[in-house]
């Protein structure tokens, strides 16, 4: 975290504050460059990269354009730099980690001007010129332009998509054509020359003819080695950088889909029908490119044909013309098959993930037989898919062979028969030899644009798959814009309604209550009574609700989705640990937070104690699962990573239920530090967990039963009061202070 003293520093840095971190200051000098956009970029919602201690061009790019504007990291040399005259502020990155504001250049001076990122606006720029730039300048600069369209960003994924995708590689594919169509004019050479070797060299034995064709043949052949070594080189570099880019806007709309979304989806349906996008690439930058760069091999070749006979060259169209015609005609049949097939992939895929994800289920209850049951099952359906769809491919290719194999030997027959009988038609062996070797590459792009659109079929399924997930309405708009009003964490919900998407009944009617700020709450009530919905409306999981439910006074719905989220600290029964050290499981890709601020949010949440006594303290590596630790260890982290940022709000669903009685002890003596200064809502099935509540909401099917402290909810909560003795006197004996045993009390509730 060592920050160079840059009020000494002579160049633009001079003005970078000392008392902010290098890291810091590059995040700020993004954050001014946005906002001369007017995009409102929150430095807390920045997500770095594991392992990168300083925020990398690629996570600040992704950061405006998660927040709707568009950023591009370049590399520049100077004299590129300056003129970058009318751009608006530039973001350069320095060798130390930080970065400054370029704000305009004076090329007849030779300078650029310079302002840091934290200065107050009416500070003026400082000119740095190369020289003093060059010493403290990466090269990298950070271009951040204004309001992505966010029509794009919702686009729908279908071939319009795909085409702008591929579209954006235009250079690659330039010169993947230019390279294409260079070769296809060298491939006539090699019929030529074979051509003029049986007419010249042979028939009149002329060995200078030999020599100088072979000269010839030879540099030919290297230019060809040469371009094609090029093209490939090309065509891979456009298909990973194609590849990536489909990764990264896949990736991107299925993390902008609500949680409602994965809950009501089978997860490894989900990852088959997006994987299927793949194939599309494929189909993209294999069978498409190729067959596209087949076309000019066409073009230049027919005339030559032409040229050299054009009986022959007719013949050979007509039989390349009648494959293509076949292929046609099979096509429907093929397509359903092939969509069949994908589809019962993409189911065996699903069987698959639900096997691995519910293992340890599998295991306990002995349910092998019954999942290699479902396994063998989706298998079947595969195979018999798969061959299926093979065995219809295979009658397509016998079909077309005959005529396959007729433009490849027929026509060497019937050349020779024109060759010996026909005295007009001036055909010498040389040109039939040559004909030969160039009519294959005329039929396979006919063919090929023939199963090109045999493979549309495959790839509009899969496409299609792809769609009906990626397609679904996102939650982009609600996490990019609103507002990000500083949290309190007082609550308010009036009249709330919500029903889940699909359900019969409602799960909240009518909830009203409020929470002043920095109060606890505690949320009760049987099973399925709502209390998780609450918590879940609170994070703005779910937006449909009727009613009001208001933070500090603003509606919720008005409040920047991501910066809810993250000014929330939320944990959950079952909470998921990253692969990954201790200390990065806490920071989780925050920004600006140091070992100190892991070990204060680990203190807070009892954790410190544990984590010291580890081997490798905060540095201890958690396996996959988290099955080097403890339950209770599991959820003192899980505690300690929701506090880290300080949330105003703090959400506690059954948090401690999963826990042994020691540790539960544990966690819940460290509530009470937690809840000084925020409001906490906590749902617990253990009553005797909320008794120190300020309040305590009792929920019974979607409604508000009652409110109030322990105490008065004792007195006056026929509910409360049964849950209460269920727990704390099951043998319903009198609870002490003269209020009826259970027996009775569950006459009551009822
Ligand atoms: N994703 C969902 N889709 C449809 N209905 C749901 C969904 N989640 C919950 N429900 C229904 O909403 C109602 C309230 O559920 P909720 O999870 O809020 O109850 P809860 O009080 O937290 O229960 P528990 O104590 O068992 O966790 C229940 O009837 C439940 O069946």
């Amino acid at each position: 975290m060592g920050h160079p003293d840059q009020s000494a520093d002579p160049d633009g840095r001079a003005q970078a504050d000392t008392r902010h971190a290098p890291e810091l200051i590059r995040l700020q000098a993004v954050l001014r460059a946005a906002r001369f956009h007017g995009i409102d970029l929150d430095v807390h919602d920045f997500a770095g990269e594991a392992g990168q201690p300083v925020p990398t061009i690629p996570a600040l790019a992704r950061w405006v354009e998660e927040n709707g504007g568009s950023a591009q990291g370049m590399r520049l040399q100077w004299r590129e730099l300056v003129r970058l005259r009318d751009v608006p502020p530039v973001v350069l990155m320095f060798t130390d980690g930080s970065a400054g504001l370029m704000v305009g250049v004076d090329a007849a001076r030779g300078v650029v001007w310079l302002v840091d990122p934290f200065a107050s606006a009416d500070t003026s720029p400082v000119a740095v010129d190369e020289l003093r730039l060059e010493g403290v300048w990466t090269g990298d600069v950070l271009l951040v332009r204004g309001g992505q369209d966010s029509a794009s960003r919702e686009e729908a994924v279908n071939f319009t998509w795909l085409r702008r995708m591929v579209l954006g590689e235009r250079q690659l594919l330039r010169d993947v054509v230019i390279a294409s169509m260079v070769i296809s004019v060298l491939a006539i050479f090699p019929p030529l020359i074979v051509m003029q070797v049986i007419d010249r060299v042979v028939n009149f034995h002329s060995m200078s003819t030999l020599v100088s064709l072979t000269g010839l043949v030879g540099v030919m052949s290297f230019y060809e080695i040469l371009l094609t070594y090029a093209r490939r080189e090309i065509t891979l570099v456009l298909t990973t950088r194609l590849d990536t880019r489909i990764s990264l806007a896949v990736f991107d709309r299925l993390l902008a889909l609500p949680l409602e979304f994965f809950e009501r989806e089978q997860a490894g349906n989900v990852i088959g029908r997006v994987s299927a996008i793949y194939k599309v690439r494929q189909f993209m930058t294999g069978r498409l490119l190729g067959t596209f760069l087949d076309l000019f091999t066409l073009v230049v070749v027919m005339p030559f044909l032409f040229w050299l006979s054009t009986t022959l060259a007719c013949l050979t169209v007509v039989a390349a013309g009648l494959i293509g015609v076949v292929i046609l005609l099979a096509m429907p049949a093929v397509g359903r098959l092939m969509s069949r097939q994908v589809r019962a992939e993409m189911e065996r895929s699903g069987a698959l993930y639900e096997t691995v994800a519910g293992i340890r289920t599998i295991k306990t209850l002995a349910l092998e037989p019954v999942r290699r049951e479902v396994w063998d099952e989706k298998t079947a359906s595969v195979v018999t898919a798969s061959l299926d769809a093979g065995r219809m491919g295979n009658c397509v290719a016998t079909a077309v062979m005959p005529l396959d194999l007729f433009i490849n030997r027929g026509i060497i027959l019937i050349g020779a028969y024109l060759a010996i009988t026909s005295t007009t038609s001036g055909m010498e062996a040389g040109a039939l030899m040559a004909f030969t070797m160039l009519g294959g590459r005329v039929a396979s792009p006919l063919v090929g644009m023939a199963r090109l659109i045999d493979d549309l079929n495959e790839v509009r399924s899969a496409l299609a798959e792809a769609g009906s997930v990626l397609n679904r309405p996102t939650e982009t708009r609600a996490l990019t814009t609103g507002l990000r009003p500083p949290i309190h964490g007082a609550l308010a919900f009036s009249d709330v309604c919500f029903t889940y998407p699909g359900a019969s009944a409602p799960a909240l009617s009518d909830v009203t209550f409020s929470v002043p700020a920095g109060t606890m709450l505690g949320l009760v009530g049987r099973s399925g009574s709502g209390k998780s919905t609450i918590t879940r409306l609170l994070q703005g999981v779910s937006r449909s609700y009727t009613g009001h439910l208001r933070l500090d006074g603003i509606d919720l719905r008005e409040i920047n989705l991501t910066y809810l989220r993250r000014s929330c600290g939320v944990v959950l029964q079952d909470n998921f640990l990253f692969r990954g050290t201790i200390r990065d499981n806490i920071i989780a890709g925050r920004p600006g937070l140091t070992l100190e601020d892991v070990v204060r949010a680990a203190r807070l949440a009892g954790a410190e104690e544990f984590i010291e006594r580890m081997p490798a303290g905060f540095d201890t590596w958690i396996e996959e699962g988290s099955t080097n630790i403890s339950g209770g260890q599991r959820q003192r982290l899980a505690i300690a990573r929701a506090v880290i940022s300080d949330p105003k709000l703090m959400i506690l669903d059954e948090a401690t239920s999963a826990l042994d009685p020691e540790s539960e002890a544990v966690v819940n003596a460290n509530l009470r530090h937690l809840a000084r200064g925020r409001t906490m809502v906590i749902v617990s099935h253990r009553l005797a967990s909320l008794v120190a509540c300020h309040q305590i909401c009792v929920m019974d099917h979607g409604h508000v039963a009652d409110i109030g402290t322990h105490d008065e909810l004792l007195a006056r909560c026929a509910i409360y009061r049964t849950l209460w003795m269920q727990q704390n006197h099951p043998d319903g004996l009198n609870d002490g202070n003269g209020r009826p045993g259970v027996a009775h009390v569950q006459g009551d509730a009822a």
